[in-house]
């Protein structure tokens, strides 16, 4: 009896199962039209909902990796040609790297989904930032995690410089005692030469003058103020070359710091000199590097990067008085955690729709004044939106006024949205806020972008006027407690919630135009659900809004056009 219970019990709680199964399956074909049915992602049986899928292709700590797998579907491939990765990175929606990923314009031309580039680190010179910009990308870093660990790796290459202990351990582990051929040098009392005062230098700057050494810098970036504060003082890269005992780089790898300590700068060095790179390979010249160090023109050199990594072939790995670690500087358990957890935070707030803190190709701005500006990024969308319908043409300029208090703000991400706003007539999907600046550019629209803040009591409001040829549009928008508006076009006030379709007329003020025009909508079964007139002087030129509720074809828009005193009429759809 109980047994026949529990069978009938087990029956129905499986049946139960594999309907409400067959349901929600069914539901979800409908809902996304089969397409999830054919998705290659991984779905949620009973919710439908497809989950986002993450490629990280370098080690990546299991902190951060936890974190991914709480919301996403991640794979870890590490070790990926350029080939392998360009076939694989098709159905992903954000790539994790460190340095070991080379993320080439082939790699991002193959993306279809691909939303953000997470570099768990500071350099992003294995990334195409431009082809990724071109394909809206975000690409975004974790700038300070591993910070302290590459500046600490930084002071024990220029202690293990200092005092030959690479060299003299790999002695004592060949079976011999050879004190006198390790003679070294004390750093207390001698000369740092820093290039590059970001966040590594400044660090290694710091712990330096706590081993009583003197600091010389050059970074033609940051202010004599700063330097002064930090106790550097501020010299060129040849002064740093002759007067230095140690040099060390700390910049990123740009066409400027490329070879910036060369044949030149090694000739006038001391003979005691020692150099140090733990920033990236190519800023001192590995050349120049291995004929000064084999010609015994410096004592010695410390390198954690290198031009290419692993050197294959070089003739730096002939140089005894050369130190290598394997691009290191950043290999602690501390600045792995750290930088992990940045870098999935950035994804996770990206792929949820949010923004990257530390993205490099879009303007980020601090979240407290995000908050302030959030209101005016849709506003600005939509007020270009809607004067790019209006002009209905290409257009060679755009002015973007701010006046108030948005003025004071930090107002680049608003720009952007403009700036998308504008093009998304013209070019759809394809642009967004972080492609939307380097298309304006490629298409050479000039932006120009101007702020008043004196305006007294006035309250936040943006201009957006776009110039072809001698014509031009403009709308002005505000902010009214938490709704958009439209306060002006072409310099007439007006007053209009900026939704759904909206046909926009100029005419003539006077009787017997505005009726007309209404009855042209209303014979087409068209529901007027708001409407505006400008205040002109009897006779004079104003604008007409109406908010209607449904699309209206180009031939009711020309049968209005048509009503005497109708100057344009012209839709815009939101
Ligand atoms: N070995 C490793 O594992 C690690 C290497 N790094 C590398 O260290 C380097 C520095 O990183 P951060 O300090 O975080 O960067 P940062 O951006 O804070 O500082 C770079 C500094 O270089 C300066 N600079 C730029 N162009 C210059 C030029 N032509 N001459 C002199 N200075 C110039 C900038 O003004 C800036 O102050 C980067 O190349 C980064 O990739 C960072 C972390 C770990
Ligand atoms: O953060 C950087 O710039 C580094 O060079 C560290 O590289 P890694 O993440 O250790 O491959």
């Amino acid at each position: 009896m109980y047994v026949q219970y529990l069978f009938w019990c087990i029956a129905v709680i499986t049946t139960t199962k594999y309907t409400c199964m067959v349901i929600t399956v069914g539901l979800n074909i409908l809902r996304t039209g089969g397409n999830w049915l054919k998705s290659p992602r991984p779905y949620h049986p009973f919710t439908g909902d497809i989950k986002m899928k993450i490629l990280v292709s370098d080690p990546l700590s299991e902190e951060g990796l936890a974190m991914l797998q709480k919301h996403f579907d991640v794979d870890v491939i590490t070790g990926l040609s350029e080939s392998e990765l360009s076939a694989k990175i098709v159905n992903y929606d954000a790539l994790v790297i460190r340095s070991g990923t080379q993320v080439t314009r082939k790699v991002i031309e193959s993306t279809s989904n691909l939303k953000i580039i997470g570099r768990a680190g500071v350099g992003i010179d294995n990334v195409d930032v431009e082809a990724a910009t071109e394909k809206g990308i975000i690409v975004t870093n974790a700038p300070e995690g591993n910070m302290l660990s590459a500046a600490e790796h930084t002071i024990a290459m220029m202690m293990s410089l200092a005092r030959n202990i690479p060299q003299a351990n790999a002695s004592m582990k060949a079976g011999k005692w050879e004190r006198k051929n390790f003679m070294g040098v004390e750093v207390n009392g001698k000369v740092l030469g820093v290039i590059g005062l970001g966040r590594i230098g400044t660090e290694v700057a710091r712990r330096a003058q706590g081993l009583n050494m003197t600091i010389m810098g050059y970074d033609p970036y940051i202010s004599k103020e700063k330097a002064q504060e930090l106790g550097i003082k501020l010299a060129t890269v040849k002064e740093i070359a002759e007067n230095a005992d140690f040099i060390t780089v700390h910049t990123p790898l740009t066409k400027e710091t490329r070879n910036i300590l060369d044949t030149e700068e090694f000739n006038v060095m001391k003979k005691t000199a020692r150099v140090i790179n733990c920033a990236r390979g190519g800023i001192i010249s590995e050349e120049a590097l291995a004929e000064a160090l084999k010609s015994g023109r410096i004592t010695g050199a410390a390198l954690d990067v290198f031009i290419n990594e692993p050197p294959k072939d070089s003739p730096l790995l002939e140089c005894d008085n050369l130190i290598m670690t394997p691009h290191l500087g950043a290999s602690t358990e501390e600045a792995q955690v750290n930088v992990a957890i940045t870098i999935a935070e950035e994804v996770t707030s990206v792929l949820n729709g949010g923004t990257a803190k530390n993205a490099i190709n879009i303007p980020s701005v601090k979240p407290e004044v995000m908050r302030v500006l959030a209101p005016y990024i849709n506003l600005a969308e939509t007020m270009a939106d809607v004067c790019a319908q209006l002009l209905g043409t290409s257009y060679e300029r755009v002015e973007i006024s701010y006046y108030g208090e948005i003025a004071e703000k930090d107002i680049r991400p608003v720009t952007v949205a403009a700036l998308k706003g504008m093009l998304q007539n013209a070019l759809g999907s394809s642009v967004n806020y972080v492609n939307a600046p380097a298309l304006a550019k490629s298409r050479k629209i000039e932006v120009i972008e101007s702020k008043s803040e004196t305006s007294g009591e006035r309250p936040s409001e943006i201009q957006i006027k776009l110039n072809n040829n001698g014509e031009s549009v403009s709308v002005t928008g505000t902010m009214i407690g938490d709704e958009a508006r439209i306060t002006g076009i072409d310099g007439e006030r007006v007053d209009i919630i900026p939704s759904g379709y909206m046909i926009v007329a100029k005419h003539i003020n006077r009787p017997n135009v505005i009726g007309p025009c209404c009855m042209v909508l209303g014979k087409n079964n068209i529901n007027i659900s708001g409407m505006q007139v400008g205040r002109a002087a009897i006779g004079g030129v104003t604008i007409m809004t109406l908010n209607v509720d449904s699309e209206v074809s180009p031939a009711i828009l020309e049968e209005m056009r048509g009503v005497d005193g109708i100057l344009t009429a012209k839709l815009v759809k939101l």
